[in-house]
């Protein structure tokens, strides 16, 4: 590579490329050696309770490299890219706490870990409202919550809290629940008894009845309290998803043992930042109206005319008058869309209130939406 820098010598298409491949293989490396010993800093300024942000040093680093610079990349360049990488830095020396509503191991630790890939640290919170607070006060940077079940319907405590913290949505998943036997052997011979939450007998009734005859079925209060007995005991046998097997320390006997298919939960993921459009956006708001006969349609007519796809309308009482309500609304879009934002000015106008919960990325997964 050196070589076709330095001679007058033509070369085709597939050798230059073969030489920026090197090239960037060497950059990749040295990006990711340069990111461990930005960890390695962090892991330094935790200790010393010192901050993440360095300014000085930032400036220090960006003069010497421009200093440095013989072109033909220009200064404003240097800084540019040099800004990302620190930025890069700087997000792998922030550690990332997200909060998620007990149980452990329960429906939205297991949706945390996939929605994050287990990367990160993740902290259990008692209630959805200590979700809420911990991230308002940035104890936690990120919060899964659910907001919606496909059998129960709205989890109207996710939506009351939306309107009273200043919090934003930045991603939805949706996550089909299964109910799954497991034990510590994995053998169904070895099955006596059978631990669960009273709500998962009851959608594997028909199951249990025609392959657990016999064996006794007890309820109790979490999942997490039948998987202790089940490790101690091999006769103990608990329902929970199979994905929870692995944070028990249990094994699967049988997947998927409920009657009725489709048990689906969308989950948002709520935040201090703001997501960038990804071209493919939904957008979240919440509004209330005025009392009076029609005000809700007036109040739609700007998404009609912009010809935006509503996707969701959801009413919760405001509690703070009898009979006047809030309306939750997902469409389609970005705010950065000018066709949303000026739709949302227009809504405005025929509202008491509005707030703009949220843009973020659309879970469009036709499999885990209709749970196929
Ligand atoms: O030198 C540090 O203190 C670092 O944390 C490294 C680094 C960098 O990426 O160069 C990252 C963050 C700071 O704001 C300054 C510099």
């Amino acid at each position: 590579m050196e070589y076709i820098l330095e001679t007058k010598e033509k070369f085709n298409l597939d050798q230059l490329r073969c030489a920026i491949d090197e090239i960037d293989n060497n950059i990749l490396e040295l990006i990711n050696k340069r990111l461990s010993l930005g960890k390695h800093i962090g892991d330094v300024k935790k200790e010393k309770g010192t901050k993440v942000l360095d300014r000085n040093r930032e400036k220090e680093v960006l003069q010497r490299l421009c200093a440095l610079n013989n072109g033909p990349a220009t200064d404003d360049l240097v800084r540019y890219l040099f800004n990302v990488i620190m930025t890069a830095t700087k997000e792998i020396q922030k550690a990332k706490i997200i909060a998620f509503p007990g149980p452990e191991a329960g429906d939205a630790h297991i949706a945390a870990l996939n929605i994050f890939s287990h990367s990160g640290t993740f902290v259990l919170q008692p209630t959805i409202r200590d979700v809420f607070r911990g991230v308002d006060k940035k104890e936690s940077r990120y919060g899964v919550v659910p907001v919606e079940n496909s059998i129960e319907g709205a989890i109207s405590n996710t939506l009351d809290l939306f309107s009273e913290f200043n919090l934003n949505i930045i991603a939805e998943y949706y996550d089909q629940i299964s109910c799954d036997l497991l034990s510590i052997t994995g053998n169904i011979t070895d099955v006596k008894k059978i631990y669960a939450l009273p709500q998962s007998i009851a959608r594997c009734r028909g199951w249990l009845g025609n392959k657990m005859q016999g064996v006794d079925i007890i309820e109790i209060g979490t999942s997490a309290a039948a998987a202790r007995i089940a490790v101690e005991d091999p006769s103990v046998a608990v329902i929970a998803t199979g994905r929870s097997a692995h944070i028990y320390g249990l094994q699967e006997i049988e997947s998927k043992i409920e009657d009725h298919m489709g048990n689906v939960t969308r989950f948002l993921v709520i935040g201090n930042e703001k997501m960038h459009p990804s071209g493919c956006d939904k957008t979240s708001i919440v509004f209330v109206t005025s009392h009076t006969p029609g005000a809700l349609l007036m109040a739609l007519e700007p998404v009609k005319k912009a010809g935006l796809n509503m996707v969701k309308l959801e009413s919760r009482p405001t509690r703070h008058q009898n009979w006047s309500y809030y309306f939750f609304m997902d469409i389609e879009g970005h705010i950065l869309d000018s066709r949303v934002s000026d739709a949302l000015e227009g809504m405005k106008k025929h509202c008491l209130f509005l707030k703009h919960l949220g843009s973020y990325p659309a879970f469009y997964n036709e499999k885990n939406v209709h749970g196929g």
